[in-house]
């Protein structure tokens, strides 16, 4: 049965939300008393839908119902998590806790999005504590994986494993908060930053933009793929850790920082820092801004993905995940009918797939190719395990026909045609489809090799009866146009 979510505060973070429980297969109910909710969680769904996708190497679950609620009593009907997510002011919050606990079913998860309470602050006056808790996420909350999982002792531990598990089949990476502290960890960072900034603007050292180039052309690429101190480990050398604490701890006390310090927030201050970033960035809408924002996170996510790294390695367990919920066939077992062709691969095209001519690369359908011919591996045999025994395929020959155009966010389907399975020999056909069109066929030949000596070798028993027997039935069916053709022959 399709889960329902209930996200209260349809704002920046609350639509952000609303985008990633909707694109996870869940039903939302969104209560939000601003008649601009709908329109504005409606421009972030749509932000939301031309990246999130695209982060998945396999088609997320059908997308779930929207629904926008007059009161919050008819808006937490029937929901297993119910996200708050109001303005940042103490009084509302629990406010607004009191009215949903009046309301909520007793076995629901209340998560805040609280960027800095702590989650005893949320719980005093609330009618049934133990089921809130501090859930902080990260803008884009539909891309970001980070959620800040804080509880206190009034949260029993079966509470905070189901919000982990839950916010986990969302794609997310709930880190559990040993302790409750003001604005929880990644927060206390951010403000420290913020503030060395805001001196470093005040004090005519730096613009704008020169802040934010001395974050993304450096630092902010280091951390992102490996946070602070694994990179300070680096920094040390081959003496390490303790090395580089001897050599950079004193500049510490140094009077480096003023961070205790806030500048105030005059008007003049305001007005400098508002000014420059419209220099900076007022030639671009929000909305301009956050799609190159998603388009260069779920670049360097894919990135990450690749290198079954950070971010990366919580995007390829999710991946998993969606596969094993799918109809995607991981093994011989699992493939219902041997007289129709192999589905391989269903993903939604992503932004850096996309060329200057407005549509998918040529190069990205020997990528979407590729990832099919893994696929069929593994279900014949040739699976992780067994390529680490040191058997494995080699692609000799692919040619590929580009038969129509696919673009952005579009959901590919790939079926996969076994025309030789002898020996060392395999020879595969794969058909690339949107819906009935057929947007694209590859034609590979491999070779099983042994990884030791890098030469052909013959494959295990169990792989060459698997191939046999697809191959045995797919040339039962009817013919597909185009196998075996040559790069320019007429048409
Ligand atoms: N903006 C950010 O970067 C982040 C914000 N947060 C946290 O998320 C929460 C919300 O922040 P934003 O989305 O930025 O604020 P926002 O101002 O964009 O959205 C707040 C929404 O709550 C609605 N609202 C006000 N009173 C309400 C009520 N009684 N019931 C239901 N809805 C109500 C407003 O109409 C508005 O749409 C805050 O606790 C904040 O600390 C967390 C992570 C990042
Ligand atoms: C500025 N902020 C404190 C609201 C930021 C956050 O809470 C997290 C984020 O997305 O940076």
């Amino acid at each position: 049965m399709t889960q329902i979510a209930t996200i209260v505060g349809g704002g920046v973070i609350g639509g952000g939300w609303a985008a990633r429980f909707l694109l996870n297969g869940w039903d939302v109910r969104v209560f939000d008393p601003d008649p601009e909710a709908e329109r504005k969680i409606g421009e972030v769904l749509d932000n939301a839908r031309r990246s999130l996708p695209g982060l998945s190497d396999t088609a997320l679950p059908p997308e779930g119902k929207l629904s926008f609620h007059e009161t919050m009593s008819e808006a937490v009907q029937g929901a297993t998590w119910i996200q708050e997510s109001v303005p940042e002011r103490i009084e509302l919050k629990q406010k607004v806790y009191q009215t949903l606990q009046e309301h909520a079913p007793k076995d629901a998860i209340l998560g805040s999005s609280t960027s800095g309470f702590k989650p005893s602050e949320l719980q005093n006056c609330a009618s049934r504590p133990e089921q809130i808790v501090v859930t902080h996420p990260f803008n884009p909350v539909y891309l970001m994986p980070l959620v800040e999982l804080v509880a206190t002792e009034k949260n029993a531990p079966e509470t905070v494993e189901r919000a982990a598990e839950i916010l986990s089949s969302v794609g997310m990476f709930p880190l559990k908060v040993r302790k409750e502290i003001d604005a929880h960890i990644a927060d206390r960072f951010l403000e420290a930053v913020w503030r060395e900034a805001l001196w470093l603007v005040k004090d005519g050292i730096a613009t704008t933009e020169e802040i934010d180039e001395s974050i993304r052309m450096a630092f902010g690429i280091r951390w992102a793929q490996m946070g602070l101190f694994e990179t300070y480990r680096i920094a040390g050398g081959e003496a390490g850790m303790k090395h580089f604490m001897a050599q950079f701890g004193p500049a510490l006390k140094w009077p480096w920082t003023k961070l205790m310090d806030v500048p105030e927030f005059t008007d003049e201050l305001v007005d400098l820092i508002a000014d420059q970033s419209d220099a900076q960035s007022g030639h671009l809408s929000i909305r301009e801004l956050e799609r190159i924002r998603d388009d260069n996170c779920v670049g360097m996510m894919r990135a990450l993905k690749a290198n079954n790294w950070g971010a990366g390695e919580v995007l390829n367990k999710h991946d998993e995940r969606l596969i094993a919920q799918s109809d995607l066939p991981r093994a011989m077992s699992d493939i219902a009918s041997l007289d129709e062709l192999v589905v391989t691969g269903r993903r939604a095209v992503p932004a850096d797939w996309l060329d200057y001519n407005g549509h998918m690369n040529e190069a990205c359908y020997g990528t979407a190719f590729s990832e099919a011919t893994d696929r069929l591996m593994e279900i014949i045999g040739c699976t992780k395990e067994y390529i680490a025994t040191g058997g494995s395929y080699f692609t000799g020959e692919t040619h590929i026909r580009y038969l129509d155009e696919t673009h952005l966010g579009q959901v590919v389907e790939i079926r996969t045609r076994v025309l030789k399975g002898e020996g060392k020999k395999m020879q595969l056909w794969h058909e690339m489809y949107e819906g009935d069109r057929l947007l694209a066929t590859g034609e590979h030949f491999l070779l099983h090799v042994s990884l030791e000596t890098r030469r052909p070798s013959e494959p295990s028993q169990e792989i060459m009866d698997n191939l046999a027997a697809l191959a045995s039935a797919h040339a039962k069916l009817p013919a597909s146009e185009g196998v075996g053709r040559y790069v320019g022959q007429p048409r």
